[in-house]
């Protein structure tokens, strides 16, 4: 197998969190918490996750616009292949390494595209000027030659030579992102790092983009690493896909097999939210609640349990799934004093709804999607129980009822890799246990 152009290992962003007047450092932001991923020449890999998954920190950490914590980010291109381990261990073309010139020459073979095109143009200066700085800053200072090549790029990225001396305020968001690719491929990159670049443009713009992406990485050769929360985007320009979440990278494979045989319950969420015509789809009607946690706490074990729909039963339980995942919440709700009885009562009154101890009690099942009776008189006793201890206003005995008796292995284990397919793994702690496939609707 030849190398890859971009081999990531171990990569991490932790971003110190100090306090006090001594600004001692008291914690750590995870953004990056050991990501590793492979990326060959002429590939797409896409970076998918919701906001706060940590995507644009791995991108600039990877880039080298922030300096990582630590990891490996080997980079072969610029005439460097070939180049092996030295004797101690480390790379002799490991970015995270690099000094100030080899950062430079790195630059010239790696180059980022980003979100918003307006903010990455400086309006005093021409959009031929902009595109063709890079030329000069890399010692290209013959005016004529630079103007040719970047009359040429313009005219690549779907724009017009006589554009050179125009404003970035005259041309439009599409028009400014085309500017953009212009300017990262000036200096014939090997690879393009796009972090959500068609996320800020019109929807009926974001197609022109995308297939300009594809035809312009055929042309150029390029490996893209691709961001995007969009996994309908990344389903047009990607050959492979890695979901993160939560600084972590929770499954890893080739597009077509993540899109149609999905493994981790998070990638399952991600997919259930393209709105698809198939009433019948396999990963339909999963919701995706809350918001991903902090970084500075992530969860224990596997870090998406806290909203995972497939979150594992203890030994010994099997209620409805749904019902455990609401009692899991209810849980962490309480424990976190965000059950408010008398809040609840407030609102029943306001609703035209006498506010009994039984309809509060209605009130806080249906809240939490928890059925009328869960199947296991044990934690259905545990509930009533808890429900008690906060109609006496004790919330922290009703937190420690609900603590001892409803616990989840996935909070206790960190879930290993499982290799699925070639080149296509997860890490859920379902595979570990070898739970048997559920039956798919569609097949009834
Ligand atoms: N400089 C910083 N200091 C502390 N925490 C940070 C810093 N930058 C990012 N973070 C945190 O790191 C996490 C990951 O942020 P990041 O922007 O990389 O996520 P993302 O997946 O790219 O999301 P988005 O699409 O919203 O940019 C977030 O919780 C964010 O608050």
């Amino acid at each position: 197998m030849t190398e890859p152009l971009l081999s990531v290992r171990d990569l991490e962003k932790h971003y110190p969190i100090r306090k006090g007047i001594f600004n001692r450092q008291v914690g750590a932001a995870r953004a990056v918490d050991g990501i590793s991923f492979d990326i060959a020449e002429g590939e797409t890999l896409g970076l998918v996750g919701e906001s706060g998954c940590g995507k644009s920190t791995a991108a600039s950490s990877v880039i080298h616009l922030e300096e990582p914590t630590s990891g490996e980010v080997i980079f072969n291109g610029n005439g460097r292949e070939g180049a092996t381990r030295n004797s101690d261990g480390t790379h002799p073309n490991d970015v995270t390494k690099f000094d100030d010139d080899e950062l430079m020459e790195f630059r010239r073979g790696a180059q980022m595209i980003f979100q918003d095109p307006s903010s990455s143009f400086d309006p005093r200066m021409s959009v031929g000027n902009a595109v063709g700085e890079l030329l000069k800053v890399h010692g290209m200072n013959d005016r004529h030659r630079r103007r040719a090549i970047v009359e040429d790029l313009l005219e690549r990225v779907g724009l017009s030579a006589s554009d050179f001396d125009r404003y970035p305020h005259e041309f439009s968001g599409g028009q400014k992102q085309r500017i953009a690719l212009a300017r990262a491929l000036v200096l014939n990159p090997d690879l393009i790092i796009a972090d959500e670049p068609v996320s800020a443009l019109d929807v009926s713009i974001q197609a022109e983009i995308l297939s300009l992406i594809n035809d312009l990485q055929e042309e150029f050769g390029l490996s893209l690493l691709f961001i995007s929360h969009d996994m309908s985007v990344i389903r047009q320009v990607c050959d492979r896909v890695a979901v993160m979440y939560l600084g972590e990278i929770v499954e890893i494979g080739p597009v077509e097999e993540i899109f149609t045989n999905p493994q981790h319950p998070y990638t399952e969420a991600l997919l259930s939210s393209i709105p698809t015509p198939d009433p019948r789809s396999k990963v339909g009607g999963i919701e995706l609640k809350g918001t991903v946690p902090s970084p500075t706490n992530p969860p224990s074990g596997c870090r998406f349990h806290t909203r995972c729909h497939k979150v594992i039963q203890p030994e010994g339980v099997d209620i409805d799934q749904e019902d455990w995942r609401g009692l899991l919440n209810l849980r962490d709700n309480v424990a976190a004093g965000e059950v408010d009885v008398e809040q609840i009562r407030e609102n029943l009154a306001a609703g035209g709804t006498e506010p009994t101890e039984s309809a509060v009690r209605e009130e806080i099942r249906h809240e939490f999607d928890i059925g009328e009776t869960v199947d296991d008189p044990d934690l259905e006793r545990t509930l009533s129980e808890a429900i008690e201890h906060l109609f006496e206003d004790d919330a922290e005995r009703a937190g420690e009822v609900l603590a001892d008796a409803i616990r989840t292995p996935c909070a206790e284990t960190v879930p290993e890799r499982t290799v699925h397919a070639p080149d296509h793994e997860s890490a859920c702690l379902r595979h570990g246990e070898r739970v048997p496939a559920e039956p798919n609707p569609a097949d009834d």
